[in-house]
């Protein structure tokens, strides 16, 4: 199984999902570093060249990742506006991995972001374009994920250790212990 992190720009699904990981002895994986990689040039580059072109290298890696067992997936914030990315999040919760919207108030997510560089849809206005993405998008979030947890100014970690617990709570699904067997 996978468990892949998806909610708003500043949701907290790279620092969540990084903490997660190491809690899980899990390989993580983050989205929007893949993607950079992959295409060679930073977001604002692939960005420059259209939002199209981003979205179908990210669709590209998401589909490679979820193929892939027992990672942690930071997704960037827009991935549920690709249909076809909504529609493999669906399949991967029916495939027993999980699917967990970071569900952040749109003010805790603006103190976090600077709205700035990576970030090129929240650029020229942050607090408008973060509450009409919101908007837009809480319902796809919604729609794809089997775990919502919400989150808030408590550091990162402690998002991880809930969400751990929920996992273990709700789904059949244990963390490792150090050597790598069941416990
Ligand atoms: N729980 C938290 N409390 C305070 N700051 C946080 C928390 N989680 C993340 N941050 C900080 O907020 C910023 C955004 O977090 P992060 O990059 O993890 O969000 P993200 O959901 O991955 O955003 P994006 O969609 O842009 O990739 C970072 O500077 C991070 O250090
Ligand atoms: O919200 C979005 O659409 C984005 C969020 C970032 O994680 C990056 O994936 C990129 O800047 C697009
Ligand atoms: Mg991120």
């Amino acid at each position: 199984m996978s468990i892949i992190l998806i909610g708003l720009p500043g949701s907290g699904k790279s620092s969540v999902g990084k903490a997660l990981s190491a809690l899980l002895r899990w390989e993580f994986v983050d989205l929007d570093e893949e993607v950079q990689r992959r295409a060679g040039t930073s977001i604002a580059q692939i960005f420059a060249r259209g939002e199209d072109c981003f979205r179908e290298v990210e669709a590209n890696c998401l589909r490679e990742w979820l193929s892939r067992g027992d990672c942690v997936i930071a997704t960037g914030g827009g991935v549920v506006e690709t249909p076809c990315n909504r529609r493999d999040l669906m399949e991967a919760t029916g495939r027993g991995s999980a699917v967990v919207f970071l569900d952040v108030e749109v003010p805790e997510a603006l103190r976090r972001i600077d709205g700035t560089a990576h970030r090129p849809l929240l650029s020229g206005g942050a607090e408008q374009n973060l509450r009409s993405i919101a908007r837009r998008r809480t319902q796809w979030y919604r729609q794809c994920a089997n775990l919502h947890l919400k989150v808030d100014d408590r550091p990162a970690h402690v998002h991880a250790q809930r969400l751990c617990a929920r996992l273990v709570a709700e789904a059949d699904f244990e963390p490792r212990d150090n050597t790598g067997g069941a416990h």
